[in-house]
């Protein structure tokens, strides 16, 4: 069975104390298999977020499906890191563990796999913001999950930091047989991470295009072999087309 399944047919906002009602999505099927990673791009505004909380279970509220293996579980982070500023590094991972009384190896060890061994007692409050976005991707894979979604994990970094936190997380993925579904607005980011792209349309978002992504893992690594690739995706119509598009339309 594939990690996610999404089958959805719409999805609306109804109006609520005066604001409009809002058609967030159209149709969009596809599916995450075991293992594999897939980014989600489209124009700001038209859906991405939306859909990842479908995925997650958060909402349940659309026409469609959205289905997982029932014995899978789910980490979600989210753009903002969402740490306990008042609790440790270590503390912020134990607080999902199901038995928090978990081998401290295990914490350990995923700290040491972040490169965060060292800071193990500080308090998140005092961690930058790269820290605490390693930090954040530790306490996602800790509970050991058959799917990760992630909203936009790298925004807001500093161009050398985000591309760290990236080989980290292809890593993370690769090591922990983890399939992913990601949202981001970068096209760079998407080729060297996904195995697959959903391009979503501008709101409300529908599924204009599936494109697999054939690079080996040493290409991935290397920018000049992403940015090939970025220029041939580029060149597909209805890609230029919708990546020209990065703003909302106006509501009624
Ligand atoms: N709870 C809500 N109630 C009403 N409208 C909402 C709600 N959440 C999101 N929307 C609207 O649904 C549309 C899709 O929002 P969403 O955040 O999913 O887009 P996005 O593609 O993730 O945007 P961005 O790329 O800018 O983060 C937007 O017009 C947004 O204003």
């Amino acid at each position: 069975m594939a990690a996610l399944t999404v089958d959805i047919r719409g999805k609306r906002f109804p109006a609520v104390a005066g604001a409009p009602a809002k058609e967030a999505l159209g149709r969009v099927a596809f599916n995450v298999a075991e293992g594999e990673t897939v980014a989600l791009i489209g124009p700001s505004g038209c859906g991405k977020t939306t859909l990842l909380n479908l995925a997650a279970g958060l909402d349940g509220q659309a026409e469609g499906t959205v289905c997982r293996p029932a014995a899978g579980r789910l980490a979600y982070v989210f753009q903002e890191p969402r740490l306990l500023p008042w609790r440790t590094v270590e503390d912020n991972l134990r607080l999902v563990l199901a038995d928090p009384s978990d081998p401290q190896e295990r914490i350990g060890g995923l700290l040491a796999e972040v490169g965060l061994l060292q800071a193990r007692h500080v308090f998140a409050s005092r961690l930058s913001l790269g820290m605490a976005r390693r930090v954040a991707l530790a306490r996602g894979f800790i509970v050991e999950p058959g799917l990760v979604l992630l909203d936009e994990p790298f925004a807001s970094l500093d161009a050398p930091t985000a591309r760290r936190l990236r080989l980290l997380l292809l890593r993370l993925l690769a090591l922990h047989r983890t399939a992913a579904l990601f949202v981001t607005h970068d096209l760079d980011e998407a080729i060297m991470l996904a195995h697959r792209l959903v391009f979503l349309s501008a709101t409300p978002g529908r599924l204009v295009r599936e494109l697999r992504i054939d690079l080996e893992p040493a290409e991935r690594h290397d920018p000049a072999a992403v940015a090939r690739k970025r220029l041939e995706v580029m060149g597909l119509p209805e890609v230029a087309g919708l990546l020209e598009l990065d703003v909302e339309e106006p509501g009624p």
